[in-house]
């Protein structure tokens, strides 16, 4: 027999990042009566865990930026060298394990991450309570359209009343349907895994996990590690040459690539044993390889299932996503929606964006739609790739007049002396007509962070002519935006849109 609650003005499914953000702003600063339903702690989310603070702080960025961080001490300890440090007659564990170098402790890191990870969850839980919204755990299911049945990790049920109801419930990770898939782990797994399988690990993907979970292996893992994918280069939609980029990158780190690779099987022949079966498009007919652990990094979905959405009548759209207007409003009034369970774009500083936009819109008085323009995102691999605006194939195919592109390829000052042979690329993509830079990109160390500056000139509508005018900070790799003076090429645009 279920209990009945309170009325809240709101209840939201999901404390994830979207779902804080918009419980946390509807309390403290429109003063609604909130509840936000989340699941039990844990660290591999399922149909009965998940944890307050969502993907982003349990299983997604938080996690595996702490990991990127570990492992990119390989690149330097062996850039150390070239600066007289001597750190033993062997190399770190990226470049071969000899044993005399430093030696990389796997489990130790996964230990520390997942503390932090417990104080975070926790941490979470305390900016709900300190906001005065009710934390309630259990999962959250819609019976109609003012009414949210929770069911407790006990068995017990409750149901709230809600004049709104908030739908922030995510993604999950999805496998590629072969033979064998169930032998492949999947990056809540990875993020978790106690030990590195002993011997050499395969990432099917070319998307952002898969890039960035390369760089993780390749930095604290032993053995070989292989990137497989069915394109001819990794992270599709990014632009071209900075794809071309991250992916010699890739070759040059140790990382073995094979583009053109259609997965077909998954055998497994013991513990640590599996054998990987692939089409090779390019030419080489069916394949093997023998690894130990099989990662695949093959996309996500939007977490629909059991939320009772079919029987109230929320329509989803053809990606399955909740189908949601520009004020992230259902089909169903009083039911709303944000973050991955929408499929917009899948960050999370973008579903805290529609967190907010969504609190205003349902409590302060002004409907308010969230800005999808100039979101500036990056990838994690290493050295990470960051973007901001129009790649120069979307400038092209979207603007009239001319395509303005500006290419600065260097080797970083650090790398003159510890004699890593990698280039950095900087690009920016102008509108020529109105000198509006459209687009900035960059591989290279410390990309994320120079990006997140650009990104406010971008929102500002910056011309080229105000990045000649702005005083570079030296020495570094940063000023070489403001100091690119000679054109690389210019491109006419085919598209109809004018600035
Ligand atoms: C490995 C990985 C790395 C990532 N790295 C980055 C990054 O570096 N930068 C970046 O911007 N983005 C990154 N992302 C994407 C980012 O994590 C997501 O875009 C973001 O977390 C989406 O937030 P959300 O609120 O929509 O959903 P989530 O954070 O997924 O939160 C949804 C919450 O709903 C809960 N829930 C689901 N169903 C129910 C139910 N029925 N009842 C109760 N609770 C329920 C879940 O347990 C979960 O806590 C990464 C994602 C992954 C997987
Ligand atoms: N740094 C970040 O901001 C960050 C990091 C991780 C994840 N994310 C978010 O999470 C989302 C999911 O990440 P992801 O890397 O899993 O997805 P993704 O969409 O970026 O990449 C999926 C990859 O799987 C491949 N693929 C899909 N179906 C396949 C099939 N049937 N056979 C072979 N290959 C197949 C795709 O070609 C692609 O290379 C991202 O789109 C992003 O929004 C962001």
């Amino acid at each position: 027999m279920a209990t009945l609650d309170d009325q809240y003005d709101l209840v939201t499914i999901g404390a994830g990042s979207g779902g804080v953000r918009a419980s946390r702003f509807a309390a403290t600063l429109y003063g609604a009566k909130v509840a936000c339903v989340e699941l039990p702690f844990g660290f591999i989310s399922s149909e009965s865990v998940g944890g307050a603070g969502g993907t982003c702080v349990i299983r997604g960025c938080v996690p595996k930026k702490l990991l990127v961080y570990g492992a990119a001490f390989a690149e330097e300890f062996t850039d150390a060298r070239g600066f007289g440090w001597a750190l033993g007659g062997g190399a770190a564990a990226a470049d071969g394990a000899t044993g005399n170098g430093p030696v990389h402790d796997w489990s130790s890191l996964i230990k520390l991450k997942n503390k932090e990870i417990q104080r975070l969850n926790t941490t979470y839980g305390n900016i709900l309570k300190n906001s005065g919204v009710t934390l309630i755990e259990g999962r959250g299911r819609i019976l109609d359209a003012t009414t949210v049945e929770v069911a407790a990790p006990d068995g017990a049920v409750r149901h709230l009343r809600a004049k709104n109801i908030l739908l922030a419930t995510g993604g999950v990770a999805t496998k590629i349907p072969i033979e064998g898939a169930e032998h492949a782990i999947m990056s809540d797994n990875a993020l978790a895994l106690e030990a590195l399988p002993p011997g050499p690990i395969a990432v099917l993907g070319a998307g952002y996990i898969a890039t960035e979970f390369a760089g993780i292996f390749r930095g604290t893992h032993h053995y070989p590690v292989h990137l497989m994918f069915r394109g001819d280069k990794v992270l599709r939609g990014f632009d071209t040459e900075c794809r071309d980029q991250v992916q010699t990158n890739l070759v040059a780190r140790g990382v073995h690539v094979h583009p053109g690779c259609q997965p077909t099987r998954i055998e497994k022949k013991g513990e640590h044993q599996l054998v990987l079966h692939y089409r090779d498009s390019r030419g080489a007919g069916e394949q093997q390889l023998e690894v130990a652990m099989v990662m695949m990094a093959t996309g996500r979905k939007p977490r629909v299932e059991g939320l009772g959405l079919e029987a109230v009548g929320v329509a989803l759209d053809s990606s399955g996503a909740v189908q949601v207007d520009e004020y992230s409003r259902t089909s169903v009034p009083g039911i709303w929606a944000v973050g991955d369970v929408t499929n917009r774009i899948n960050l999370t500083p973008v579903a805290l964006m529609e967190g907010m936009a969504f609190a205003k819109s349902a409590f302060g008085g002004e409907l308010t739609k969230p800005d999808y323009r100039n979101v500036a995102s990056a990838v994690f691999c290493q050295p990470p790739l960051a973007t901001v605006g129009y790649t120069e194939e979307q400038a092209v195919r979207e603007f009239s007049g001319d395509i303005d592109v500006y290419v600065s390829r260097f080797r970083p000052m650090k790398y003159t002396i510890s004699g890593r042979d990698e280039k950095t690329l900087m690009k920016l993509v102008v509108h020529a007509e109105s000198d509006k830079v459209l687009g900035c990109h960059m591989v290279g160390p410390d990309a994320p962070e120079i990006m997140q500056g650009l990104a406010v000139a971008l929102k500002c509508g910056a011309t080229k002519a105000q990045f000649d005018a702005t005083v570079g900070i030296h020495p570094t790799a940063a000023e070489e935006f403001v100091t690119m003076r000679t054109r690389t090429r210019t491109v006419p645009g085919t598209g109809a849109s004018k600035l």
